[in-house]
């Protein structure tokens, strides 16, 4: 079957390459959530098993590079493909594995989440592949959505102001993304009460804001937002309308679990509005 090609009778599909979280609440399994409420068929592509809860990750087993691209290739030479989304990618071949796909032009629509530590504070990338990030993956995303920490490994410097927050944003799309979003879920110092992300689109930087939600419940927020974009982009809509629209599913999954106690850490979302919907079960 031609992957370019889709039917008007199917649903648009997106593909995670990311790592699994045994908890369910991040890695392709937020994604998979994500696309899922986002009315988008969700394909994956396992670059690493964890052994993780909401309150620590055990352990972690990366997959050998070469059985992630074969991941990936059974799923582009089969389906049609709208939107990838990367998360997770563990260690430093992986990375390149996946920039090389997208240097060759097999991933459409590419939202990079380049996910380096965990909110319980493990390590989910190599050190040595940060740098690859960076040279060989960032020249290809259509959008970064890096956290501040994240932006800080990028970039080499730190990041404590919501001025410093914009220009990272402009400094990270000069080393090619086209649009970046500096996500302040870890709030900067001058932004008490909100959660102020930094969209840089078109040349221009623009500040995306909601209020935050006090409670914790936040593990996979980082996932489930960029996974929303990347269903969005598959659903057609322009970038900056996808970051926008991401930006309030978001919202609305952190808010609806707030009252939760899913685990003794930062609990999972409520990707699906069960909380403001008919209760399952
Ligand atoms: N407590 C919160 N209240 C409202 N929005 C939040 C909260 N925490 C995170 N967000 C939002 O969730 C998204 C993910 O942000 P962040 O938590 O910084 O990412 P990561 O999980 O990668 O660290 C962003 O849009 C951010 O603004
Ligand atoms: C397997 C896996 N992938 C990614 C993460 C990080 O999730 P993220 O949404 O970026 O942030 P936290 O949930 O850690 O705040 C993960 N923990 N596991």
């Amino acid at each position: 079957m031609n992957a370019a090609a889709n039917s008007a009778a199917n649903p648009p599909v997106a593909l995670t390459i990311a790592g699994s979280d045994s908890g369910g609440g991040a890695g392709i399994q937020a994604d998979l959530k994500t696309f899922a409420a986002l009315g988008v068929f969700g394909a994956s592509a396992v670059t690493a098993l964890t052994a993780q809860n909401t309150a620590a990750v055990r352990g972690v087993h990366p997959t050998p590079a070469p059985f992630v691209l074969a991941q990936v290739e059974a799923v582009l030479d089969d389906l049609p493909v709208a939107a990838v989304k990367t998360g997770m990618l563990a260690t430093a071949e992986i990375v390149r594995t996946v920039a090389g796909l997208a240097a060759a032009g097999r991933l459409p629509r590419l939202v990079v989440d380049p996910v380096m530590v965990s909110s319980s504070g493990h390590r989910l990338l190599e050190p040595d592949a940060e740098r690859r990030y960076v040279e060989e993956l960032l020249p290809h995303a259509q959008v970064l959505t890096p956290n501040l920490r994240e932006a800080e490994v990028l970039l080499g410097r730190r990041i404590g102001t919501l001025a410093e927050q914009r220009a990272a944003a402009a400094d990270l799309a000069a080393l090619g993304p086209a649009t970046v979003v500096v996500k302040g879920g870890h709030s900067v110092s001058d932004t008490p009460g909100e959660a102020v992300d930094v969209l840089w689109h078109r040349g221009a930087a623009r500040e995306l804001r909601s209020r935050r939600v006090e409670g914790g419940n936040n593990h996979g927020s980082g996932c489930s937002f960029a996974s929303a974009i990347a269903a969005l982009l598959a659903r057609g809509r322009p970038v900056e309308a996808a970051v926008t629209e991401a930006k309030a599913y978001i919202w609305t999954a952190i808010r609806g679990a707030a009252g939760w106690s899913l685990g003794a850490g930062h609990g999972p979302l409520d990707h699906f509005g069960w909380a403001s919907g008919p209760a399952p079960g």
